[in-house]
């Protein structure tokens, strides 16, 4: 068997609070230095990679001098408050040795449930990784209420992988990947190669945290695999302390727990904006725009001969045939104003428009589902 990560471009990778801080001893500086090594050593290989990372609270705890993880939500906010330091600290200083910058991003669930916000974030996301900034990821442990919490960093870590159209997410953590039952109780608990994630024995075989320091365990990360299929992407759960498990993954050697996606991204994609999306507004296309669309080629605002309703950029709209009949929908990337002023012209003048251009086409064919053939 080989590893997907071998072929994936676009990488997030998640480590858990135990292997960071040592099972709660304290940051563990030799693994943070051993990912970022290999880490640069994805990026020379042209892939991209957003790190998600644990171990604010555990940090915390431990450099507050208290005896165990707290149960009050202040005093885990405090403690996350103090142990983010310690963690962009140790980052920052472990990618510069290799060259590379860090940029650090805290999110709530609030982020990402709000369209605008959540579009914010995705072009921040993908604007840091155009300019080869490592983004490194946490839950905005300090202003969270339970509502709005993640949680999970393994939940946090499938939601960006959602986000940003990753290819795969790697969760590195402190047992090889998954076994048919927890191994710190059940010797006989056989090691999983290789599953479809989402299937549904996955979630009876995987319990909760076996440390006192970790959050989800096996159950979060296997649901995190299922939700990260949504976009397409694969799931490897592995051992961060196994020696150069992320360039030996890349390599294609076959190393922990591999949870493919049942679908391709591209198909994923489409699937995800044909069920889910509140439909905005609609376009009215001209024959030669639907004739363009049902042969696969993106709608460009040429072919547009009017607007319908109010959209902002990054909603879905319906795409009309000249007799008024649904025949497409997508992401948008203009607002209903923007469209307006753009319609029925060719691509060369929306910069002289509108003063600026953010892509060539009004839908691109990526973000286009087909409703009749
Ligand atoms: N089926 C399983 N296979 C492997 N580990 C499991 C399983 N069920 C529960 N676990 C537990 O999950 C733990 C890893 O989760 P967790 O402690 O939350 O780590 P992390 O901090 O890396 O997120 C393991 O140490 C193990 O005790
Ligand atoms: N945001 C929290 C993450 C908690 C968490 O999910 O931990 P883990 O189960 O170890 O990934 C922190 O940094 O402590």
């Amino acid at each position: 068997m080989q590893s997907v990560i071998q072929s994936c471009q676009r990488i997030v990778i998640k480590v858990g609070s135990s292997l960071v801080t040592n099972e709660g001893r304290g940051l563990d500086h030799a693994a943070l230095a051993r990912w970022a090594e290999e880490i640069a050593a994805l990026t020379r290989m042209g892939k991209q990679v957003v790190l998600v990372s644990s171990g604010a609270i555990a940090e915390g705890v431990k450099r507050l001098g208290w005896a165990k993880r707290p149960s009050m939500l202040h005093e885990k906010q405090a403690a996350a408050a103090v142990g983010q330091m310690g963690l962009v600290q140790g980052y920052e200083s472990c990618f510069r040795q290799h060259s590379l910058q860090t940029a650090q991003i805290l999110l709530t669930h609030e982020d990402l449930a709000d369209r605008t916000r959540y579009l914010n974030a995705r072009s921040t996301l993908l604007t840091l990784l155009q300019h080869r900034v490592l983004p490194i990821i946490n839950e905005n442990d300090t202003v969270v209420t339970s509502e709005i919490k993640f949680g999970d960093n393994d939940t946090l870590g499938a939601l960006v992988t959602n986000l940003i159209d990753a290819d795969a997410l790697i969760i590195l953590t402190d047992q090889r990947g998954l076994y048919t039952a927890d191994p710190r109780n059940n010797p006989a608990a056989e090691f999983v190669h290789e599953a479809v994630a989402g299937s549904a024995e996955l979630e009876q075989m995987a319990g909760g945290a076996g440390s006192s320091v970790g959050t989800g365990g096996m159950y979060t990360k296997v649901i995190a695999a299922k939700r990260a299929a949504l976009s397409g992407a694969h799931t490897v759960i592995a051992s961060g302390r196994e020696p150069q498990v992320l360039t030996r993954l890349a390599a294609g050697e076959a190393i922990g727990s591999q949870l493919t996606a049942g679908t391709s991204r591209l198909a994923a994609r489409k699937q995800w904006l044909a069920d889910h999306l509140q439909v905005k507004g609609s376009v009215t296309l001209d024959a030669g725009a639907v004739k363009a669309l049902r042969g696969g080629a993106s709608l460009l605002p040429v072919g547009v001969v009017e607007v319908n309703g109010d959209f902002l950029r990054g909603e879905v709209v319906r795409c009309l045939s000249p007799d008024g009949v649904e025949m497409a929908r997508g992401l948008v990337n203009y607002s209903s104003l923007e469209t307006q002023k753009v319609l029925r012209q060719p691509t060369t003048k929306l910069e002289p428009i509108l003063g600026y251009i953010d892509e060539p086409e009004l839908i691109h064919r990526d973000n286009l589902v087909l409703l009749q053939a």
